[in-house]
């Protein structure tokens, strides 16, 4: 990354074409106009400010925790949270929120790099840890299930967790470093896999779990990922780089790869994608009602099924009968999946070498996929 950087420092030669006046350094991923750092600076940090206004993301005081890997966009995020609630009066009380998921030789070093962060932007840090709320770390997870599932995993037990850790601090609202690249990928897996219902929700700037008292924003919906490399390059911020020790979902991988092409042939691509998915409208769905067994009786009750194929099975409760957290389903999507690590502990603990059969893993990912979080 560095050596493209450079290459691209010594090829472009003309004047900025914003200011007129300083020597182009780069040509902005975005839509190539040939830029200096400062112009670039400025635009970059603008729309994002930009972005927050139009969207109306934060009230004056409120307290915002922000999503810390350690990785680039998260690193950014802070820095440019720092900048512009300074620079705006935004008026926000910004806390650094990280998860240990586990995973030795990765998210050990980053937290690391969180911890000096936490130095450099003078803020506050929470760290909570998946051993701590679930009993399990994503090593010993990998372990048990092998890497395949293991982003399915990982990803419902985070979203989780930066819920629960958000909630600890009484925090109602985490922002994350998820960029317009991120947004652009899975519109495209929710539509090369048919999953119409979900691109409209896909593209939202802000969501939160069902019946989660906590939201989660995203400052850089429109905010090229190339973009975010330069700026923390530029900048000098101090970020992890390595990626994951566990291989990234394969379906994901490929519409990365599928991306990548498109933006190299038209940078636009990644915001005409996000802007797609911002018009998709599905045809309004009625209400399907069907008759289920109580396990204990004969007798039946109605629930309603959701657009999206779930179905709401506890009459008063928004909590999860296992652990007790909020939750719209009876068990909490966290709790299927550690039901079912469980079963593989003992196992474990005689030192066997336990790796699930696939075909258990896909058809707890499709159970999964078919409940609300
Ligand atoms: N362990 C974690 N603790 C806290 N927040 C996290 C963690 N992992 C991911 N996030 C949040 O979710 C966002 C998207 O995470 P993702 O796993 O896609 O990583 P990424 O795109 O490599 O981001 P980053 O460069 O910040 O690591 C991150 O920018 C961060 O805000």
């Amino acid at each position: 990354m560095q050596n493209q950087t450079k290459k691209k420092e010594v090829k472009v030669g003309a004047l900025c074409q914003l200011c007129h006046c300083r020597k182009a350094v780069m040509k902005r991923p975005k839509n190539l106009q040939k830029l200096c750092k400062e112009c670039f600076y400025h635009v970059f940090e603008t729309e994002i400010h930009l972005t927050i206004q139009k969207e109306k993301l934060f009230y004056t005081g409120e307290t915002i925790a922000i999503g810390a890997s350690g990785g680039k966009d998260s690193t950014v995020l802070a820095s440019i949270m720092k900048t512009l609630n300074e620079r705006y009066s935004y008026g926000l009380n910004l806390v650094l929120l990280s998860v240990d998921e586990g995973i030795v030789g990765y998210r050990d070093d980053s937290l690391a790099t969180v911890k000096r962060n936490q130095q450099q932007y003078q803020m506050p840090l929470e760290i909570v840890s998946y051993k701590d709320l679930y009993n399990w770390t994503m090593d010993e997870i990998v372990s048990c299930t092998g890497v395949k599932s293991s982003c399915t995993y990982c990803g419902v037990l985070r979203r989780q967790a930066l819920d629960r850790g958000a909630l600890k601090l009484g925090i109602h609202h985490v922002v994350t470093g998820h960029n317009a690249d991120d947004m652009a990928e899975t519109v495209l897996m929710n539509l090369l896999r048919g999953d119409t219902a979900r691109i409209e929700s896909s593209v939202n700037v802000t969501t939160n779990s069902v019946g989660s008292p906590v939201k989660r924003s995203k400052p850089f919906k429109y905010t090229y990922q190339k973009e975010i490399v330069l700026y923390a390059h530029y900048k000098k911020l101090d970020y992890f780089s390595t990626e994951c020790t566990y291989a990234p979902e394969a379906f994901r991988g490929t519409a990365r790869v599928l991306l990548k092409n498109l933006e190299s042939i038209r940078p636009s691509c990644i915001i005409d994608i996000i802007h797609s998915g911002e018009h998709f409208k599905l045809k309004p769905k009625k209400p399907k009602a069907m008759h289920i067994k109580k396990s204990n009786s004969e007798a039946t009750k109605e629930v309603e099924v959701r657009a999206d194929g779930s179905v709401s099975l506890s009459k008063d409760g928004n909590r999860c009968e296992r652990c007790g957290y909020l939750s719209m389903n009876r068990i909490c999507k966290a709790c299927i999946l550690l039901e079912g690590l469980e079963a593989n502990r003992p196992k474990l603990s005689l030192g066997e070498s336990v790796i699930a059969d696939s075909d258990g893993a896909a058809k707890l990912s499709k159970t999964l996929e078919k409940l609300t979080f």
